[in-house]
């Protein structure tokens, strides 16, 4: 029997070359070559099993992992995942905002990681292996003010239609946020939702998810223009912590609402969004709501409720979430740009953990684990702490 008692949680700091920026309010858009940075948590048991997961540095950095992570999980079974968790989350109360949701995700995704490969199993068929391969929705990167770029509706067309030819069969865009200087303007949203529709016709499903603040008679004008469009949701157009807005939003709109996103909260906030009836889809992602167990929860709330849970977020987590569950349609496979190349494998790996293929499904990796297929020489040659 394998000792899978936890000896050790390391976290390893490395650079690696991107071109792409964030902008003052998070969002990334492509931006001039340089160097980003990204942190692997990996957990070692005691007969040499490991799991690894990837973050941002500051996510688990040092004193996250010295202050809690080993605190909880040193000398655990690194199979009693549930508890670690719980034990977790009962430190985060008190750590004046030092443990994040991201971190339990960062440490439970390893978990799931560990089990996979000492099982040699697939974490999607540990959580229960509903489907190979999963249908991807093209998700745009949002607006901006680049030429050729994402700047105007008709560029959003264009870009629409070369997603079609790449072999999506939905697409959602991210329009313009501040700081782009005309931001936010509902006017500019309908037309880059009509461009869309125009350019690639009506078989191919649109989603919009726009502008995170608009007034409520704002994204009613919206809604409304999005329903002649044949919209399939409408995402995040309203401060996620008013479920009132939201809940008033949905009664006047046939448009389905979806969400919370960006909500904390894990899986609570979500049981409350269903009973306060503020969107018709939910909505979970591995980094904000967690892991992969919380996650699970939402998408089986949902189901209770007859409701779909879109899983938020690209990766090896959120796409084997997406394999494990009926009730989630698409795989967000993004963030998308004209600019830049979604196909292009990331340094510190030897290929994409979501491989799409020309019909627009993307195929779960057969590897043990949570599949993610790590040039370990690489970060170990560009580790900086
Ligand atoms: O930073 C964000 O708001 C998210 O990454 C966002 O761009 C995108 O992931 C999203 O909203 N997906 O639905
Ligand atoms: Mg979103």
């Amino acid at each position: 029997m394998k000792n899978l008692k936890i000896d050790s949680v390391s976290g390893t700091e490395f650079t690696y070359p991107t071109c792409r920026s964030v902008d003052s309010a998070g969002h990334s858009h492509p931006g001039p070559p340089g160097t980003a940075r990204m942190a692997m948590i990996t957990i070692t048991s005691a007969d040499g099993q490991q799991g690894h997961a990837f973050a941002p540095p500051e996510v688990v950095r040092p004193h996250v992992l010295d202050t809690f992570v080993r605190k909880v999980l040193i000398g655990q079974d690194a199979l009693h995942r549930e508890k670690l968790w719980m034990a977790l989350e009962h430190w985060q109360r008190g750590s004046a905002g030092q443990l994040t949701d991201r971190a339990l995700a960062a440490v439970e995704q390893a978990l799931w990681d560990l089990a996979g490969r000492a099982l040699a199993v697939p974490v999607y068929q540990l959580l229960g292996g509903y489907r190979d391969k999963v249908p991807a929705y093209g998700s745009t990167m949002c607006g901006d003010e680049l030429p050729g770029g994402l700047s105007t509706p008709q560029e959003y067309g264009d870009f629409a239609l070369k997603l079609v030819e790449r072999g999506y069969k939905a697409i959602k865009l991210h329009t313009w946020m501040p700081p782009v200087k005309f931001a936010p303007d509902p006017r500019m949203d309908i037309r880059a939702c009509a461009a869309v529709r125009e350019a690639v016709g009506p078989d191919i499903e649109l989603m919009l998810d726009g502008y995170h603040n608009y007034s409520r008679t704002d994204a009613l004008t919206i809604g409304r223009a999005l329903e002649k469009l044949d919209f399939a949701w409408f995402e995040e157009m309203m401060n996620e912590q008013s479920s009132a807005s939201y809940a008033w939003l949905a009664d006047q709109l046939d448009i389905p609402i979806l969400g919370p996103e960006s909500l904390s909260g894990k899986h609570y906030s979500r049981a409350d969004w269903v009973r306060a009836g503020a969107s018709d889809i939910l909505r979970a992602g591995v980094a904000g709501t967690g892991g992969i167990g919380p996650t699970m929860k939402v998408a089986h709330l949902a189901e209770a409720f007859g409701m779909n849970c879109e899983v938020h977020g690209n990766g090896a987590a959120n796409l084997a979430v997406c394999a494990a569950i009926k009730n989630c349609r698409w795989y967000e496979r993004g963030l998308l740009h004209p600019f830049l190349d979604y196909d292009e494998v990331p340094a510190y790996l030897n290929s994409l953990p979501d491989p799409m293929d020309a019909e627009g499904f993307v195929h779960l990796s057969k590897e043990p684990g949570l599949g993610e297929d790590i040039n370990f020489g690489y970060i170990a040659a560009h580790t900086v702490a």
